[in-house]
């Protein structure tokens, strides 16, 4: 297969779908790999290392559209991609598909067929594609916040850790899977009190255990929600229903119960944010305030640290992407974890999630593949 890797181009994602370790192992299998000339440059990586690893430079992004079977990439497709995609090809990075119409419609209409990282699934009830950057996300949500809680930066002036003398700040995580577990490392580093609210008992217990009695847990519920927000300087939005629009379970009337200058960072942003108030920002302008509140919702967090992020990702997508160079649509109907990852198919939606949050007929997948 002729596997396409183009330059991102979201604002200041400087992440890239394959790195030259990744081309190698394509080239390895007998694929041929194209990349657009400088996509690997925010990872260190030139076009003379992609060369080496085997890839050729094509000078365009419309060159790897027009020529690629797959495109392998890490942010949603832009309106100038999706009008590159074309039906038969195969997609293959992260989507968000369920608060995101137009993007849909897009896709729908180019006739791809559609994978998205954050919808495969694996044998132990885990998202493997979507962890990483929830890795990410979660130790970049603390670093977020605490910059937002500077003065300078419209905070409450707090230093999350405190000092000898003075209390710490309060940081609470509503969500405590991936991210929010790697957000709850990073506030015990800092020596901020930490507390995470999770539907799953069972959750709550592991991280209880994880972390030896250095947090507090709290099961989920509207009261237990308020008073966390109103007592929090520092609240992270980190819950996720796979594949779903995230519930927002922080209104706009909570936001007058906090504290003036406390920081909102909501992580489940990209699935459409769990605060009321949030909207999707970008790294060139991450923060907005509502009723005093900093909100800081930048939906590709982990674009800001390219180098750890995008060997990260690779380490994840590898696999998946070589069975599906390898086999094709074969590959979905013999893996059911990458079968959950199809979205779109020859303009029918696959999952779903995404087709009863945007009112589409689901289609499924086990309807038109041979499964195994
Ligand atoms: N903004 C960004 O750059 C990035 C955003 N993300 C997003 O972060 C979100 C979280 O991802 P993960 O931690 O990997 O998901 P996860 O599936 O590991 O964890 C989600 C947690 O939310 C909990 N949850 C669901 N409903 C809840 C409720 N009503 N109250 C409290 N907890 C609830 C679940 O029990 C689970 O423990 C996703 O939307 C993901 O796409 C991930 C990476 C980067
Ligand atoms: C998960 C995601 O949206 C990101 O890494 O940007
Ligand atoms: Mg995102």
């Amino acid at each position: 297969m002729r596997v396409g890797c183009p330059k991102e181009i979201k604002n200041n994602e400087y992440r890239v779908g394959l790195t030259p370790g990744s081309v190698r192992e394509y080239i390895a299998r007998g694929h041929e790999v194209i990349v657009e000339t400088g996509a690997g440059l925010g990872i260190d990586a030139d076009d003379g290392a992609y060369r080496a690893a085997g890839a050729k430079i094509v000078e365009t992004a419309k060159d790897v559209f027009e020529q690629a079977d797959m495109i392998v990439k890490v942010k949603e497709p832009q309106p100038a991609e999706w009008a590159m995609l074309r039906e038969g090809q195969l997609l293959y990075t992260y989507l968000h598909l369920a608060p995101d119409p137009e993007q849909t419609k897009g896709l729908v209409e180019s006739g791809c067929t559609a994978i998205a990282y954050e919808t495969v699934t694996d044998a132990h009830g885990g998202l493997p594609l979507l962890a990483p950057m929830s890795e990410v996300a979660g130790r970049l949500s603390i670093q977020a916040g605490a910059t937002a809680l500077e003065k300078i930066n419209g905070g409450r002036g707090l230093l999350l850790g405190g000092v000898p003398g003075v209390l710490p700040g309060k940081v609470s995580i509503i969500g405590g899977g991936v991210v929010g577990l790697n957000a709850a490392k990073m506030a015990v580093g800092l020596g901020a009190d930490v507390t995470i609210v999770d539907r799953s008992l069972g959750r709550l217990r592991e991280l209880d255990d994880l972390f030896g009695g250095r947090i507090h847990t709290r099961y989920s519920t509207i009261e237990a929600v308020e008073e966390e927000v109103f007592s929090a300087d520092v609240v992270v939005g980190a819950v996720l229903i796979p594949g779903a629009a995230a519930p927002k379970l922080v209104t706009r009337e909570m936001l007058s119960g906090m504290k003036k200058g406390a920081v909102i960072v909501d992580v489940a942003i990209d699935q459409g944010g769990c605060f009321e108030t949030s909207h999707a920002t970008t790294h060139s302008n991450p923060t907005f305030e509502v009723d005093g509140v900093v909100h800081y919702c930048v939906a590709n967090m982990p674009g800001a640290v390219p180098v750890t992020s995008a060997h990260a990702l690779n380490n994840a997508t590898l696999q998946y992407g070589l069975q599906l160079a390898d086999k094709g649509l074969k590959a979905i109907a013999e893996n059911r974890h990458l079968r959950a990852g199809l979205n779109v198919h020859r303009g029918r939606i696959t999952n779903e999630a995404v087709a009863s949050a945007l009112g589409y007929e689901l289609a499924e997948p086990e309807s038109f593949l041979k499964v195994a």
